[in-house]
């Protein structure tokens, strides 16, 4: 049996003044020993965020990870660092950075390894565009991400990796994916990681993404494919992400 996982995708938003009261009521809000509940906070916060949560039933983590050990990148932070703060989560190949950063699939690959390597858990976003969807192409697409990372990270690197569905047209859009929809998709990503290996497939979560709200989340959760939730803007909102955490 998977353990439920719901992490928080702040993006850019807050403030030390803002998040202290968001840390603050998402650790009261949250027990030991349901399920697993994480924040991945912007960098500038992450020592906030280790004191906030230090000790508590919620993990830290961030956004983003250089596919790069250490040297002449600038602006880049590494995995290494990031253990500096007890971070435990890096999401890795968000569509944000895929489409504005040029994160290609390789760069994502890399940066899973890297981060890996080091100890923090990579979350992998897959996801196609609208435009994709259309195109019926959304199965090539997820695959196509999905074996990137397998053939630079291998089968076993799964095993300690979550993997998140994003459908790029539902992200921030208010527009969810039909828990059908999404079921479909998480399906298929477990069954590519089963050709692999059937044991890492079982044990790996697949979360969903994408207009996460309260009043959808259960039914998205409910789903046998689909074991949390990689959440956005509700996640600014401490009422919302633990109605989003109940509904785990
Ligand atoms: O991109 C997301 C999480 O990584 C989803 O964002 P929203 O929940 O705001 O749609």
């Amino acid at each position: 049996m998977r353990k439920s996982f719901v992490a928080g995708n702040w993006k850019m938003h807050g403030s030390l003044a803002s998040n202290l009261g968001l840390l603050n009521a998402v650790r009261s809000g949250t027990d030991a020993g349901g399920i697993d509940v994480a924040l991945c906070v912007p960098y500038p916060y992450l020592a906030q965020a280790r004191s906030v949560l230090g000790g508590s039933a919620v993990a830290w983590g961030v956004q983003d990870v250089s596919e790069h050990a250490t040297g002449a990148y600038t602006g880049e932070v590494s995995a290494t660092m990031l253990t500096d703060f007890g971070c435990i989560y890096a999401i890795v190949g968000h569509s944000e950075r895929r489409s504005f950063y040029g994160d290609t699939d390789t760069v994502v690959a890399a940066k899973f390894s890297a981060a890996l390597k080091a100890g923090v858990t990579p979350i992998l976003c897959v996801g196609e565009t609208l435009a994709e969807r259309e195109a019926d192409i959304t199965a090539a697409v997820v695959t196509r991400q999905l074996n990137a990372v397998l053939a630079v990270a291998g089968i076993g690197a799964l095993a300690h990796a979550v993997v998140a569905y994003e459908p790029v047209w539902a992200i921030g859009t208010g527009r969810t994916a039909s828990p059908q929809q999404a079921q479909q998709v998480h399906a298929l990503i477990r069954a590519r990681i089963a050709q692999e290996d059937a044991g890492v497939a079982q044990g790996v979560r697949i979360l969903y993404g994408g207009s996460v709200k309260p009043s959808n989340a259960q039914e998205l959760f409910g789903q046998p494919d689909i074991d949390g939730g990689l959440i956005g803007g509700a996640s600014l909102v401490a009422a919302d992400f633990l109605a989003i955490c109940a509904a785990a």
